[in-house]
């Protein structure tokens, strides 16, 4: 049902949040009643430039941009998952699914993914990941059996690195070493006609015990957290500088029905998309490098959608490793959802009207209905 109704409204969705004020903005929030620089309904969003009203017609100060959904700086990480939750759905039912968590550095990127703690303040990666233990468990009932691996990479500076050396199935999950340099990987296309990571780690999740898959995924997220390049920029203290890309390989087998099911969930947490001037980013090299490919990464990404949008002959998806290699989920095989964060301050407008012009244009793109990887040979329950 909820396939359905995801055909229905198209395999790309949109959504926006607006994170809260935060101490560190150096910026007082508005009154109550007083307009705000950043406003949200349920479905839109306005943007009053500073010094401009939301009245003021002619002048064009105030932009309005409607969305698939919004969510408001009071909305929480449940009423955020609330709305994801069918995508997860979508990678259990043998869909390839992406979710990108896209904006300015300091809007809420990371928090939106991986909130904190194990509460209501935890985000969706480890909603999607209790989301997928809990469905497994309901369809054992019903004779489906699940394998779940996890991989997890970041691309930094246009190179692939990954998680090190795949363990043996009987090893415990190695534990991430610090300071070691994770290794570069080279992106192909894998024996099933997808896109892959050659000698990319893929960990096995014991999905018979668990209590036990559960305290693996803990340790997995752990581990795909620490891997990330961050440096300090002056408008985050842990900016990410690269895009981190944790995936969840599902694969359901009934020998009832004798079906094959393989769905994939890529939980993408994009670098910052910030401008050089305003991060100091410029003033050292190496982070005016970063910047730069990470400016040019998105700015692919941001030329895959317009052509999709536009209907183009020719998807630029070679042009960066982040799109070559999420060029299924983007291609109307799959399924996407752009999740784009703002920060609410009237200093970031400039930022925050960038990143909806990017959202509007992603929210035009048709994929098309997504197909369901699927087979129907008998197979047995192992790999
Ligand atoms: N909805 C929210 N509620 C409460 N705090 C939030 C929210 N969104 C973001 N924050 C806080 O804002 C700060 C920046 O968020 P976060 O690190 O997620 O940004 P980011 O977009 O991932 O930045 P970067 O690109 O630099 O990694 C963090 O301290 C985070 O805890």
């Amino acid at each position: 049902m909820h396939n359905q109704l995801q055909d229905l409204r198209g395999s790309v969705r949109v959504f926006v949040r607006t994170r809260p004020f935060l101490p560190g903005d150096n910026e007082t929030p508005p009154p109550p009643g007083a307009h705000a620089a950043v406003r949200c309904s349920s479905d839109a969003v306005t943007v009053v430039a500073p010094g401009g009203s939301s009245s003021s017609g002619g002048g064009g100060a105030a932009q309005s941009f409607v969305f698939d959904r919004v969510f408001a700086p009071s909305a929480g990480q449940e009423d955020v998952f609330r709305e994801v939750s069918e995508f997860v759905q979508s990678a259990l039912d043998g869909y390839k699914v992406c979710l990108f968590s896209y904006g300015q550095t300091g809007s809420g990127k990371t928090w939106t993914l991986q909130g904190s703690g194990r509460g209501s303040l935890r985000g969706i990666t480890p909603r999607a990941v209790e989301q997928i233990l809990l469905s497994v468990r309901a369809l054992r009932e019903r004779h489906w059996h699940y394998d779940l691996e996890v991989s997890f990479m970041e691309i930094y500076n246009e190179q692939v690195r990954g998680g090190g050396h795949r363990p043996s199935a009987a090893a415990p999950l190695p534990r991430a070493r610090a300071g070691a340099a994770p290794a570069k990987l080279s992106i192909k296309r894998g024996a099933d006609g997808g896109m892959e990571v050659a000698g990319l780690s893929r960990h096995a999740v014991d999905m018979e015990d668990q209590e036990r898959g559960l305290r693996q995924l803990e340790v997995l997220m752990a581990m795909a957290q620490r891997t990330r390049s961050t440096a300090r920029t002056e408008m985050n203290a842990q900016s990410s500088r690269s895009h981190s890309i944790f995936t969840l390989w599902l694969k359901g087998t009934s020998q009832e029905t004798r079906t094959t099911l393989r769905g994939v969930l890529h939980l993408v947490d994009l670098a910052g998309s910030e401008r050089l001037d305003r991060s100091g980013a410029a003033r050292d090299a190496q982070q005016l490098r970063e910047t730069q490919a990470i400016n040019k990464s998105l700015s692919c990404l941001a030329d895959v959608f317009a052509a999709l949008g536009s209907k183009a002959s020719h998807t630029p998806f070679r042009n960066s490793k982040l799109t070559y290699l999420l060029q299924d989920c983007l291609s109307g095989e799959g399924k996407a959802l752009m999740m784009v964060n703002l920060s609410p301050t009237a200093a970031s407008v400039p930022e925050t009207l960038c990143s909806l012009r990017f959202a509007g244009q992603v929210s035009q793109v048709e994929l098309g209905k997504a197909t369901r990887q699927v087979s129907f040979r008998a197979q047995s329950s192992t790999k």
